[in-house]
């Protein structure tokens, strides 16, 4: 998915014990009369790095990034920003600068006034603006755009308006709120990937908070998955998606079966759960578990495998059922298969081939089976 994935495979400030995080929060906590937006929360987010905050609506993402603007003051705890202590330092004093949803552009001011806004305010010579309002509309592609006003823009120009208007004061970091929120979801994906590359070409830092997952997976060098103003995991697209610490993660991001056991025996880096309808799984796992504790193992759609002949390793890892539903979405399929017990599995395959000749369809008795490192053996 990745376009930047070559050049952004070494970035890993944070697996660098040497390197030293750019911006902290430090046991932040922020209560709005009894209720606790954000929760003794500690976070470490590096330079140039692309820094996503992830989760339901309500769980304090914008009340975390809102405290690093300076809109906010955290009830107790410490952000620390390039080495400074940001406690008492007003928002206009900041080395950031944030990006709103509502991208609240001036309706009467011309493309370049409102780029040139914040700098006429800071007092900066009228040259020097001219010079870097072309440049910032060089960089968002809207030279040909410079004397229109907001609304003789598509979206996806306004976007890019805000977005010129947010980088032009070169702030060392961006904050973004839902900063596509306003588009439909083609332009969207269009615009994830040009905020990436000029990400990457200001080398700046930017923190965004969405809540939408596949945003956060596109763009993000590392999410933090927040729940009820808590961090519940800060780690790589592909580690959140391919190893989730808790059935919390797990679900919220994609697709998931989970099925629920008992640990009937772990050695030798496996674990065997006996699961409640009866299916015996063995998956790989460095998850410290004891016998007979309560656990969970979570496995992809895509990780199942759905074929008419019982598998060689059956019963482990396998179950036999019925198909219950097919859902054709194109570029895959996407299978609901009810096990004997009741349980509906999720299956998906992507159809590279364009005719299948002899497709598995409705109420046709198959098997869905797995690898023992299909998935993550969560506890409970
Ligand atoms: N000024 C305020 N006064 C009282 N409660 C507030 C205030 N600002 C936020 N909250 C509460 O704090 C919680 C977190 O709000 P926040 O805006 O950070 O959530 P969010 O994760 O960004 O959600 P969303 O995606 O809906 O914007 C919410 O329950 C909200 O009602």
């Amino acid at each position: 998915m990745k376009s930047l994935g070559s050049i952004r495979r070494s970035f890993a400030p944070w697996a660098d014990p040497a390197s030293k995080p750019f911006i902290s929060f430090k046991n932040v906590t922020k209560k709005f009369g009894d209720f606790t937006a954000v929760d003794d929360l500690s976070l470490n987010i590096y330079t140039r790095e692309f820094f996503a905050l992830l989760g339901a609506s309500g769980c304090g993402k914008s009340t975390l990034l809102r405290m690093l603007a300076g809109f906010e003051q955290p009830t107790s705890g410490e952000i620390i920003l390039d080495g400074q202590n940001l406690a008492g330092i007003p928002p206009y004093r900041r080395p950031v600068n944030m990006m709103f949803q509502s991208y609240a552009l001036f309706p009467h001011m011309t493309v370049e006034s409102n780029i040139a806004f914040g700098l006429k305010q800071d007092g900066m010579p009228k040259q020097d603006i001219a010079e870097r309002v072309a440049q910032m509309l060089k960089l968002v592609k809207l030279e040909k755009f410079a004397k229109r006003k907001p609304h003789q823009l598509s979206g996806g120009q306004r976007q890019r308006v805000a977005l010129a208007r947010s980088l032009a004061k070169r702030p060392k970091v961006l904050l973004l709120d839902e900063p596509l929120g306003a588009l439909d979801k083609k332009l969207r994906e269009e615009t994830q990937f040009e905020l990436m590359d000029l990400q990457q070409q200001l080398g700046l830092t930017f923190v965004v908070v969405t809540h939408d997952q596949e945003e956060a997976m596109t763009m993000a060098d590392r999410i933090a998955v927040m729940s009820y103003g808590k961090v519940v995991q800060v780690a790589t697209p592909a580690e959140i998606y391919e190893a989730p610490n808790s059935r919390f993660v797990a679900d919220f991001i994609g697709d998931v079966n989970i099925f629920d056991g008992t640990v009937a025996a772990a050695e030798d880096g496996r674990v065997r759960v006996e699961t409640a309808g009866g299916v015996p799984i063995r998956m790989a796992s460095s998850e410290k578990l004891s016998t007979g504790a309560r656990a969970a193992v979570a496995i992809r759609p895509e990780k199942i495998r759905v074929t008419r002949q019982a598998p060689q390793h059956a019963p482990l890892n396998a179950a036999e059922g019925e198909i219950w539903d097919i859902g054709y979405l194109g570029d895959m399929t996407v299978f609901h298969i009810r096990l004997k017990d009741g349980k509906v599995v999720k299956a998906s395959s992507l159809n590279a081939v364009r005719a299948v000749e002899d497709p598995l369809g409705y109420d046709q008795q198959v098997w869905v089976s797995f690898g023992e490192d299909a998935g993550v053996v969560l506890k409970d």
